[in-house]
């Protein structure tokens, strides 16, 4: 049994968790003084400070207010997804609010329900990743409420870490795609790519699925080579990230180099790919996200801003070249 307020670590904090996750009556304790973040339809609830939003933790006590003047009781916090935890051991869930009516919550609540991929541009660092979690875990429990083998009812256990199958006790855990990011340099130069569904301007690393059997390595030499005709020579890893666009994935990013660099684009995934020197990405990385068209109609190219890893591999890749030149002067 894990009292509340007497874990401080990182190491104590997981092992708080652990037992959340897979202890229903513990987890139910908890939600009675647990922190809740508000999701209408899987929009989450924000607050404008400045030109920033923010996620705010609503307190059980205040929840249950606002739940009983829909004529909720204290069940409904059962519908919650557990999230993690405060550093005082304060267990913070989500919980998804759909069936009430949006504009008179928000009233009630003195915030708003916005869209993720809208409000994420605005929203502070540990909110993001919080609200991502969040809505990719309500989003999967909302999908997956039939066991896919009976066609019966799943049941969501407290804490959200799983579903059973009522019938033949199937348990379904969520899930994510990973996804491979990759910055492939020729040495000078690297490349980026624009999508036909992408806002206009924007160029980013090439990104793609992982194959169901395939290592990352192999996917990383795959897309590159679907894309844009170019076998990988080289690879590191970067850094990976939950991203819950469209759905859930857990981007891994890789900075990749080429030997050949005549590129072979294929128009069915792509719209444009270009090498951009240093000079130009260094330029792309200060433009600011959907930049009014110029004089000649078009837009100057712009990089995924800063809540994309995208933005920090292509960030990481203008280091490289900047260090590299300092030393050759230094020679
Ligand atoms: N966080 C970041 O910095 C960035 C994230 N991304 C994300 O990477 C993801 C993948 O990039 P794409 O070039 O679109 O991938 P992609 O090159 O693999 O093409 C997408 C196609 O892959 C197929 N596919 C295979 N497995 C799939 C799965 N599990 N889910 C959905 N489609 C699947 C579908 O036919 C789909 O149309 C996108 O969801 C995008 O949002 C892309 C760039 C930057
Ligand atoms: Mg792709």
């Amino acid at each position: 049994m894990v009292a509340q307020g007497w874990c401080s670590s990182y190491i104590k904090h997981t092992r708080f968790l652990f037992e959340l996750k897979e202890n229903d009556d513990l987890c139910r304790q908890a939600l009675t003084s647990g922190s809740f973040y508000l999701f209408h339809n899987l929009s989450p609830l924000v607050q404008k400070s400045g030109s920033t939003y923010h996620a705010p933790a609503i307190s059980c006590s205040d929840l249950l207010k606002t739940l009983s003047q829909y004529g909720k009781d204290k069940s409904t916090l059962e519908e919650s997804v557990l999230l993690g935890c405060s550093d005082s051991c304060t267990a913070e869930f989500a919980l998804d609010l759909g069936k009430l009516e949006q504009s008179s919550l928000e009233k009630e609540l003195s915030a708003e329900f916005r869209d993720l991929s809208k409000a994420i541009v605005k929203t502070d660092g540990k909110n993001i990743s919080l609200l991502s979690r969040a809505q990719a875990l309500l989003r999967w429990h909302e999908n997956n409420q039939y066991c896919s083998k009976s066609g019966k009812p799943t049941q969501k256990n407290v804490s959200g870490s799983k579903r059973v199958c009522s019938s033949n006790g199937m348990v379904y855990y969520p899930q994510m795609s990973p996804v491979v990011i990759t910055l492939v340099s020729n040495g000078n130069r690297c490349l980026l790519a624009n999508q036909e569904s992408f806002p206009p301007g924007m160029y980013t690393a090439l990104a793609g699925f992982c194959e169901i059997g395939e290592t990352l390595e192999e996917t990383v030499r795959r897309e590159v080579a679907e894309e844009v005709g170019l076998e990988v020579d080289s690879l590191r890893y970067y850094g990976s990230q939950h991203w819950p666009f469209p759905m859930s994935s857990l981007m891994i990013a890789c900075q990749a180099t080429v030997k050949d660099d005549k590129l072979d684009i294929n128009k069915a995934e792509l719209k444009d790919a270009r090498w951009f020197s240093l000079e130009e990405v260094i330029e792309a990385l200060q433009v600011q996200i959907m930049p009014p068209k110029m004089a000649d109609g078009t837009r100057p190219v712009w990089v995924p801003p800063r809540f994309a890893i995208a933005h920090y591999l292509i960030q990481e890749w203008v280091q490289i070249q900047k260090t590299r030149l300092e030393e050759k002067i230094n020679i």
